[in-house]
């Protein structure tokens, strides 16, 4: 909790601590003692005075009448504006107390309402593996499907049981780091909603040392599920061709770049298939434009369901795919491209009417380090050998030509 002093003097402190020694018995004692002495010596002298002044005992009668009557009106108008001053000062702390208690009644109004609107959920919990949950707000029933009394002190389930034990470790971890540097936290994470389903939620928090020591979270959680929908359709946008679904050239490049690193990092062989559908012009031009799109995608399914998963197939523009094998040497390159031709050429690919039509594609192979060292000599290798295959009649694999590598570098 973060707690704010006021800046204070010695002077004022010292005021303070006065104000404290002076308890109410004390200072009504010494009020006590003051009108006692003051009374007695007002008697004892002025009775003195009174006696010298006038010694004729009728006169002393009338002033020693008077005096009384006078102390008695000196003490009642001390008496009234002491009493007076009090009250007023009783009464206007009244008044600022109530004003105080209403001010605060609204506050916890304002706040439960900002609470209870929140797009999600405001919480207050320990920093234990449970996540102990020891305040949370009404927006906990629509963001997680339990009620608030469900979560508290972990009465039905414990919050950590809606999030999975890789996630819950990383979080753990995170909180950690932000409590030790005494900054807030930031994370995005899976959640497990009461009926099974599973949301995405960022949380803001931050840790909150009470005054008796004990270690408090407090933030808010919000469901983020459409943003996150958003961002992966956003991703896909910048890195998929969206007639294929496969990784568009950009994507590619990026891919391809990052498999040389690695295999040049591990001295490892790779290799780059350059597919060409044969005579896809004429698809277009017999089918119609949509029948050509047809075949395009059921091909790039097909390519993508007889690969591994480490490769990676990428449209390269048009009707010509590019595709990685990260871990191939030539002759397992050769290989894999031969099955994929086989497969394409067995299948009639369909035109989206029901119809099918049979097609044939070339590949180009070329292979790292043999046939090149660099993303642009390996893919104009590969280019050239799928031209290669092209002139030897097409539906046929060929393979770069090992001096391609010099004249490409
Ligand atoms: N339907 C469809 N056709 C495309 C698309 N992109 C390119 N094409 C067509 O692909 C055809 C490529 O034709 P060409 O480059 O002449 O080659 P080809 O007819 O396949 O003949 P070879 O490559 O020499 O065997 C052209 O007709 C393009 O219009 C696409 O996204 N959809």
């Amino acid at each position: 909790m973060a707690v704010f002093m006021e800046p204070s003097s010695s002077k004022s402190q010292g005021m303070k601590s006065l104000n404290e020694n002076r308890t109410p018995l004390r200072r009504a004692g010494w009020a006590a003692v003051v009108y006692l002495i003051a009374g007695f010596a007002w008697i004892a002298f002025s009775d003195t005075l009174a006696e010298t002044w006038f010694p004729d005992p009728k006169t002393l009668s009338v002033i020693q009448t008077w005096k009384g009557s006078f102390f008695v009106l000196i003490t009642g108008v001390i008496l009234f504006s002491v009493l007076l001053r009090q009250l007023t000062k009783d009464r206007a702390l009244l008044n600022l107390q109530h004003r105080q208690r209403q001010a605060l009644r609204e506050r916890e109004r304002q706040l439960q309402i900002l609470m209870d609107n929140l797009p999600g959920m405001a919480y207050r919990c320990l920093y234990d593996p449970d996540w102990t949950m020891k305040f949370v707000s009404q927006g906990c029933t629509k963001l997680t499907g339990y009620e608030p009394d469900e979560l508290v002190n972990n009465r039905v389930t414990s919050y950590a049981a809606l999030v999975s034990d890789a996630s819950n470790q990383q979080l753990f971890e995170q909180v950690r780091v932000a409590l030790e540097k005494e900054e807030s936290f930031s994370l995005e994470y899976e959640v497990t909603r009461k009926d099974g389903s599973r949301i995405w939620v960022w949380e803001r928090g931050r840790g909150v040392q009470e005054d008796d020591g004990s270690l408090h979270l407090e933030g808010i959680i919000l469901d983020i599920s459409d943003r996150k929908v958003l961002e992966t359709e956003l991703e896909q946008m910048a890195t998929r061709d969206p007639l294929t679904g496969l990784l568009n050239r950009r994507e590619m490049s990026r891919v391809l770049d990052e498999e040389l690193q690695r295999a040049r990092r591990y001295q490892r062989p790779m290799a780059v298939l350059w597919v060409d559908f044969d005579h896809f012009k004429d698809v277009n031009d017999t089918y119609g434009h949509a029948a050509g799109d047809s075949v395009l995608r059921a091909i790039s399914r097909l390519l993508l369901g007889s690969v591994r998963s480490v490769d990676s197939i990428g449209r390269f523009g048009g009707e010509e795919f590019v595709i990685v094998l990260p871990e191939m040497d030539l002759e397992e390159a050769q290989e894999t491209a031969e099955r994929l031709r086989r497969k394409v050429a067995e299948e009639p690919q369909p035109l989206g009417n029901g119809e099918a039509v049979p097609l044939t594609i070339s590949v180009g192979v070329a292979v790292y380090p043999d046939h090149g060292q660099t993303a642009s000599t390996l893919c104009a290798a590969a280019d050239k050998a799928m031209y290669l295959a092209k002139d030897r009649g097409r539906n046929c694999v060929a393979m770069a030509h090992l001096h391609d590598q010099v004249h490409n570098q």
